[in-house]
């Protein structure tokens, strides 16, 4: 799990280490980092270090420094001024310093860009002559090394900004927010978080990983059964959704549920056609899927309670999720974020430009589990905790992937995981699936794909 810490939260956690330890050089230690991974990205180029006038620019005239022992670097202060030791240090080691049109004309011969103009001081957007620039390292496609964060993003959103487009990013201590949300961390690249010997507290924001996902996965062991693996009950589909049915228990079967009880009005004969292990009916369960599928569907309330009478906790995605019985605790919803916008009573565009509070507001209020999907899945807990998933590509944007993830959160529900190691898991292992089979497949041929990762995950453990 890692911590992903606000711009605020990193300069207190600064401050705490320089209280402690006064006089140690962190700025020297950030720009070694930046140097040791600009080596590996290109090994012998020229190089161009775009510095601002912060402590941001200060790491990259070190590390300019540093690199220039070994090949020829340019430095652009994009302000003129810069941080001035950083900037005698640079001069020192016969760093060649350029304008802006300097810079423009340096690039075609450069190797490795490194954008040291803003970090965690970094307003959204870029002045006209560095968005000049910025535009001219896309499409001439060099490799840009970010320190801290891609300048013009803001650190703690995940709002896309006209910003630098980075291929990495060597970030200190932890995560920012702007390196783990959409559509901001599309703009990160890989992202390296280097020990500079600032400690961060545990946060309340933080982000999974593959290992994660590996410790908690339920292996089946000599003594287990299929009860004892959980059994799901799917209230899904309609008429009008038949194959949100399908989907949903496709999820759950290729996650590995001990059994699956189908109690929806898709016809048995379709079910069983496809998935001949389904035991038609009610029936006792260690969890409920309800409401893929239902589209607006008067009983949807009365589907609920019953599904109540059956299984302790469930799974309640799409229109189930406008008939939640009061306060639900240890249940796990699953809106995207239309509808979250509609149970909170906002705009859409309000849940995507805060997308960490409304998930909360609503776990708050109903005592449940929430895991917005989406290009970044947030899952937040009713405490105020959020844990953001492994992320995967954009290929999974497409109808039938939620129902999919439904049913593998179900499984996970029934196997006894909290409700937010289920969705963290079941939307991790969704993304890892996709990112391990690229390319445009359908929701059900990916379901097809999970056990292979799943087997994967769990020998690696
Ligand atoms: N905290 C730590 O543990 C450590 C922190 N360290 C480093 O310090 C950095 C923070 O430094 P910081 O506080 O000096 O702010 P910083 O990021 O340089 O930004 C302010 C400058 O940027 C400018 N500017 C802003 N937005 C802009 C934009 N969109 N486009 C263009 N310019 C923009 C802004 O302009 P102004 O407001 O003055 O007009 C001002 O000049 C941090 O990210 C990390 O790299 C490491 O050395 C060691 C450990
Ligand atoms: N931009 C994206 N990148 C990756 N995955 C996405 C993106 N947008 C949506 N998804 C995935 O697609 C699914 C969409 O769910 P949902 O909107 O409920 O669709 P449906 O109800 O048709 O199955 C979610 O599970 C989410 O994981």
């Amino acid at each position: 799990m890692r911590a992903v810490v606000t711009a605020a939260g990193m300069r207190a956690a600064e401050q705490r280490f320089f209280d402690a330890n006064p006089g140690v050089d962190l700025m020297g230690r950030a720009a070694r980092a930046v140097a040791r991974v600009a080596a590996e990205v290109n090994t012998a180029g020229q190089v161009l270090v775009v510095a601002g006038r912060g402590n941001n620019g200060g790491d990259g005239l070190f590390a300019a420094a540093i690199l220039a022992a070994h090949r020829r670097v340019l430095v652009w202060p994009a302000f003129g001024r810069t941080h001035d030791a950083g900037q005698a240090a640079a001069r020192a080691a016969g760093c060649q310093f350029v304008d802006a049109l300097g810079a423009l004309e340096a690039l075609p011969d450069c190797g490795l860009v490194i954008d040291a103009v803003a970090g965690l001081g970094s307003r959204p957007g870029l002045p006209q002559a560095l968005a000049t620039f910025a535009a001219a390292c896309d499409s001439s496609a060099i490799d840009v090394l970010s320190v801290d964060l891609p300048s013009g993003l803001d650190a703690d959103s995940g709002a896309g900004q006209p910003s630098f487009r980075a291929t990495r990013t060597v970030t200190f201590a932890a995560l920012k927010p702007c390196h783990v949300a959409q559509p901001a961390a599309g703009r990160c690249g890989r992202v390296h978080v280097v020990d500079i010997g600032v400690e961060v507290a545990a946060t309340q924001l933080r982000q999974a990983e593959e290992a994660d996902v590996a410790t908690w996965w339920p292996t089946p062991t000599a003594s287990s059964d299929k009860y004892a693996r959980g059994v799901v009950l799917f209230d899904t589909g309609s008429a009008r959704y038949q194959g949100a049915a399908l989907l949903g228990i496709s999820g759950a079967l290729h996650a590995g549920t001990g059994m699956v009880r189908y109690a929806g009005p898709v016809h048995s004969g379709l079910i069983l056609t496809r998935y001949p292990s389904v035991v038609m009916g009610d029936g006792r369960a260690q969890a409920a899927v309800l409401g893929s599928g239902w589209g607006e569907d008067e009983g949807a309330s009365g589907r609920v309670s019953s599904a109540r009478l059956h299984a302790p906790v469930a799974v309640v995605d799409a229109d189930a999720l406008y008939s939640l019985p009061g306060r639900i605790d240890g249940w796990l919803l699953t809106p995207h974020a239309g509808e979250l916008a509609r149970l909170l009573g906002c705009s859409r565009s309000h849940v995507e430009s805060r997308p960490v509070s409304c998930a909360r507001e609503v776990a708050r209020v109903t005592g449940a589990t929430v895991l917005l999907k989406g290009a970044t899945q947030y899952v937040a807990e009713p405490g105020g905790r959020v844990t953001i998933a492994v992320p995967g590509p954009h290929w999974s944007a497409q109808a039938g992937s939620g129902d999919v993830l439904a049913g593998i959160c179900g499984a996970l529900l029934a196997a006894g995981l909290p409700a937010w190691q289920a969705a963290v898991a079941g939307s991790s292992v969704q993304a890892m699936a996709a990112a391990r089979n690229p390319g445009p497949y359908p929701p059900d041929e990916l379901a097809r794909r999970l056990p292979e990762v799943i087997a994967g995950l769990v020998a690696a453990d």
